[in-house]
């Protein structure tokens, strides 16, 4: 090209964001260009320059480099340089050099490009257009950000985490029994609340110990990539605050806990939810509270959303799990003997609901039911369900929100979500082998003396500097705990027999040995495991790695992985106390307790790492035990006094309150023993008969209203079954330059083709990319393929970078038709919603941008419903860009006159649409907001904040939705073609 002269105005074409450009200096063989805006200079080949020369037409309005404005009506050329004429915004007849244009003119807009000359490729248009299509639908669906996570649909799972991420600045208890998907339900949450906009910043802190495994499962099941921090990390950050490294940190509990100056930090920064796992850790006393809930309490108080997980929350006493729930809702929670009081309302409010079963037929139930209702618009609903003259719907729908009504206004049920095994069901049955051992001579002698001699065990304490009981139901602890003792000479596993006791069982392939699988084998003491490593390697060959706390993450991660692996692992994992919280071994079919806890709640962790979701077998549980020794009084404690081995209970901890020091005096005193079993299983069998009348019932039908699961799952299937994915997908990534190959079994392997555009998630220049697949089954079978859906990074990334940029909104093409005479101009313009509002207003659930198509032929007629996009897209021919310029320019006024007409037509359509997403949202947030009145009526567990913030947020989204504007996205003009062109 060899028109260009310095001073005049060009464009680049593949970087509009730079801005308008000034030739600077052209020579024979290269032109210079500088871009005022972005201050940058490009040099270009004066044969290839991606530059479009920028002409405005009559009708333009120009903007001055010293800010006034010019509406063109005229323009000349002096010198190859033109000077456009015409009035300014005060009626003043002016001149503006094109020198003199402002070099921040923007020119990413549809309207610009056209008429600047600037047109993409005609299946960018196709794509724009497509993508504005099903973002449109995406953005609407109830199920956004629960449809994309790699998890099976599991209806309780689905219910917590759409019941919570639909609630302002969310603050849960997690709280289902161990191994139910605590974890998991948290990350949809997080998802969710993400990809709505609801939330940007999290901190999730985590005991150490899991650490590793959370980051797995939040980028494999959730595609998220979370920043894990530690002291190393952080140092690294320098005088910077470190936890204002990514989006979504992820640390240690033990680490952060410890450290006064990195907790400021924590602090100082902004987060929208903090998430903290195993939060029965956090103890508080009114004298002392431990230095975790102390960290938790401040973050707390500052981050608005706020999600505890524990299965076991009264593993550290009543009065810690109420200081837990203080730190969710302090409003609620001020009073712990209000709290008790409440719960001994639960078994009516319980048996009111099972009542509702029974009406109208059995009119007396309705007494039952009145007596925990007054509010008039229960009553009304009950007077509708015992009425035999009402119709049979009628019944359903009154019983169905009675019901809600009764769940929502009574009990801990906002704050707190624990499902059970036996309200879920489907889970494995747990199966108890015990074996019975001879005490050893070396642990015999010191128990023997101990019964013996009281006086004994304060000696023994003190020289050990042991705790009583553990003292006496770990005894190679205590033999170990005494080197002097010249008795004590050898190695505590030479001569224990649970070490040859559990070589046997490794080996035996018959039915009481373990051969058939792996094995996960808890043992109280950091100690004894290392001690039983050694002794399986030195008596057996036998080498199994050792979880313990003394390991670094990294080793921790090692020993773990050592064994779960499939083909190559090893057959046991020897684990201190450590191994018995939140990591996942449901792979094993085989624990064996190498002793047993002293906390029932801890023995409920310890089964809960193989009792979990994707279990697969009965659970054989084996503990070896010495006959006649205060380790099998502990077993006969949990077994007959509560059954602590054949299902969770969640009432360890008020047992062990009651009957922990009784138990502990009774462990060398058999005949004490039958009593403590006796009073314990008495207090067993009442608070579970009342637990399961009242508050187990009550949480259970809360944790999981099943219908509602239900609509979820639909709403997700719905998604994972959209059969437009595939094909959007595939005209996208052709379009962004991703190679896709079929490799069979509904799987695609996508790689970086050698024009693809940068930035993509998972594909980088000169990588292998990734393996992916549309099916949930597929991708759950198998951890090296994605899961591609709406919700995918690499799907949100392309949608996004369409949606946001201007890619794809000018395109020229030419039809062939046998009924119309060639060059006609037709322009088919698509108008999007534009409505701004924060981020955190999710508006899209009622109002996502919305496409509006105006098809006009050049006489101005609409053609938009006659003609359809599809049918005509397909009609249409490419055309080479330096021809669609000069049409462009050829056509230039008539063009810019359609433009006006078409806005004109689109913005008749406005008004319905504004008024469709404003009845929307008034339905489901009034609907909403009287819930929650009527709820916080009855049930202070309703933030005063919460209501607040939802009336604000109808009032914001009212006035957003109203001011609602349409504008151009893209324009595609059309020129016909005879027959013989
Ligand atoms: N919906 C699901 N789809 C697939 N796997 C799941 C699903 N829910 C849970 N799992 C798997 O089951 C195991 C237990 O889940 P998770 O760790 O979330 O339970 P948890 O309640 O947090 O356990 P704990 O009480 O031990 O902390 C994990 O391996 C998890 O990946």
């Amino acid at each position: 090209m060899s028109d260009f002269s310095p001073g005049q105005r060009w464009i680049s074409d593949g970087e509009t964001e730079l801005g308008l450009g000034t030739i600077l200096n052209v020579d024979p063989r290269s032109v210079t260009v500088l871009f005022g805006a972005s201050q940058e200079t490009r040099t270009y080949s004066n044969r290839q320059a991606p530059l479009t020369r920028v002409i405005f037409g009559n009708g333009d309005r120009l903007e001055a480099a010293d800010g006034w404005h010019l509406t063109v009506d005229d323009s000349k050329e002096v010198a190859g340089l033109i000077i456009y004429l015409g009035e300014d915004d005060q009626g003043e007849r002016r001149e503006l050099p094109e020198a003199r244009l402002a070099d921040s003119m923007q020119f990413d807009q549809a309207r610009d490009r056209l008429l600047s000359g600037q047109v993409d490729r005609n299946d960018w248009f196709d794509l724009r257009f497509r993508t504005l299509h099903h973002y449109h639908r995406v953005e609407q669906n109830p199920a956004l950000g629960l449809s994309g996570p790699r998890i099976d649909l599991i209806p309780h799972q689905l219910y917590i985490a759409d019941e919570v991420a639909r609630r302002h600045a969310p603050r849960v208890l997690l709280a289902d029994e161990v191994g139910l998907g605590k974890t998991i339900e948290a990350g949809l949450i997080l998802h969710r609340l993400l990809l709505t906009g609801r939330a940007e910043r999290a901190l999730i802190l985590v005991p150490a110990s899991l650490t590793h495994q959370w980051l797995v499962e939040l980028l494999r099941r959730f595609a998220l990539d979370v920043t894990l921090l530690d002291e190393q990390q952080s140092l690294a950050h320098g005088e910077t605050n470190p936890f204002e490294s990514g989006q979504l940190v992820l640390a240690s509990q033990d680490w952060l806990f410890a450290n006064p100056e990195r907790q400021a930090q924590a602090e100082a920064c902004e987060w929208d939810l903090l998430i903290v796992d195993e939060a029965h850790h956090l103890d508080w006393h009114p004298e002392h509270s431990g230095p975790g809930y102390r960290c938790v309490e401040r973050l707390a108080a500052r981050v608005p959303g706020m999600l505890l997980l524990t299965a076991t929350p009264e593993q550290m006493g009543l009065t810690s799990h109420f200081a837990r729930l203080r730190l969710l809702d302090p409003d609620r929670y001020h009073s712990l003997e209000r709290f008790r009081e409440e719960e001994q309302h639960y078994v009516e409010v319980a048996e009111a609901i099972d009542a509702l079963e029974c009406l109208p037929q059995d009119a007396d139930e309705r007494v039952r039911v009145a007596a925990v209702i007054d509010e008039p618009d229960s009553l009304a609903l009950l007077d509708t369900l015992a009425d035999p003259q009402a119709g049979p719907e009628q019944h359903v729908t009154a019983r169905d929100q009675l019901r809600d009504q009764l769940l929502d206004r009574h009990g801990t049920g906002r704050v707190m979500f624990r499902n059970s095994r036996r309200h879920v069901g489907g889970f494995p049955e747990r199966c108890l082998h015990v074996s019975r051992l001879e005490l050893p001579a070396s642990y015999r002698r010191v128990l023997r003396r101990l019964e013996r001699d009281e006086d004994y065990l304060d000696e023994l304490l003190i020289e050990t500097g042991l705790d009583h009981p553990d003292v006496l139901v770990y005894p190679d602890v205590m033999y170990r705990a005494q080197p002097h003792d010249p008795l004590n000479t050898e190695p505590w596993w030479q001569f224990d027999p649970r070490v040859t006791w559990l070589l046997e069982r490794l080996a035996d392939t018959g039915e009481d040995g373990f051969a058939d699988g792996k094995v996960l084998l808890i043992a109280h003491d950091r100690e004894t495991a290392l001690g039983l490593a050694e002794g399986l390697r030195v008596l057996g060959g036998l080498h199994a790695p050792v979880f313990h706390e003394g390991l670094s993450l990294v080793e921790r991660d090692r020993a773990a992985a050592a064994f779960a692996d499939e083909d190559e692992g090893c057959q046991v994992l020897v684990c201190s106390e450590i191994g018995s919280e939140g990591r996942n071994f449901q792979f094993c079919r085989h624990l064996v307790m190498f002793d047993l806890p002293l906390h029932p709640d801890q023995l409920e962790q310890r089964i809960g790492r193989l009792d979990r979701i994707g279990q697969r077998h009965a659970i054989q549980i084996h503990v070896p035990v010495f006959a006649d020794s205060p380790g099998e009084r502990l077993l006969r404690w949990y077994r007959e006094g509560m059954d602590a081995f054949s299902a969770p209970h969640g009432i360890g901890s008020e047992i062990y309150a009651a009957f922990g020091d009784a138990l502990a005096e009774s462990l060398l005193d058999a005949a004490s023993l039958e009593d403590v079993i006796t009073e314990t299983r008495m207090l067993f069998e009442a608070r579970q008969t009342e637990r399961n009348a009242g508050r187990n019932r009550l949480l259970e039908l809360n944790a999981c209203r099943f219908d509602r699961a239900e609509a979820v799952i639909d709403a997700i299937r719905e998604l994972d079954e959209d059969r437009a994915l595939p094909r959007y997908l595939d005209q996208a990534l052709d379009i962004f330059g991703v190679d896709s190959q079929e490799l069979g079994r509904g799987i695609v392997h996508l790689q970086p083709g050698s024009h693809m555009l940068d930035g993509l998630p998972g594909l980088v220049q000169g990588e292998e990319g990734f393996s992916a697949t549309y099916s949930r089954s597929r991708a759950l079978a198998r951890d090296d393929v994605q899961r591609l859906s709406w919700e995918h990074p690499l799907v949100r990334e392309i949608m996004g970078r369409i949606l946001d940029g201007a890619m794809g909104n000018t395109a020229l093409a030419l039809l062939k038709h046998p009924a119309i005479p060639g060059g006609r101009l037709m322009v088919e313009l698509i108008f999007s919603t534009h409505c701004p509002a924060p981020r955190q207003l999710h508006l899209n659930r009622f109002l996502p941008p919305t496409a509006v198509r105006v098809l006009l032929d050049e006489s101005g007629a609409n053609l938009s419903g006659k003609v359809s996009f599809t049918g005509l897209s397909k009609a249409l021919k490419k055309v080479r860009k330096a021809t669609a310029r000069d049409l462009i320019r050829s056509r230039h006024d008539q063009l810019r006159d359609l433009l006006d007409q078409g806005e004109a037509e689109a913005e008749r359509e406005l008004p319905s649409i504004v008024e469709a997403a404003q009845s929307r949202m008034r339905r489901e947030l009034d609907s909403e907001l009287s819930r929650l009145e009527a709820l916080a009526h009855h049930n202070p567990a309703v933030r005063e904040d919460e209501l607040k913030a939802q009336r604000e947020e109808r009032a914001a989204l009212d006035a957003a939705i109203d001011s609602t504007r349409l504008r151009l996205d893209a324009v595609r003009v059309i020129v016909t073609v005879g027959e013989d062109d």
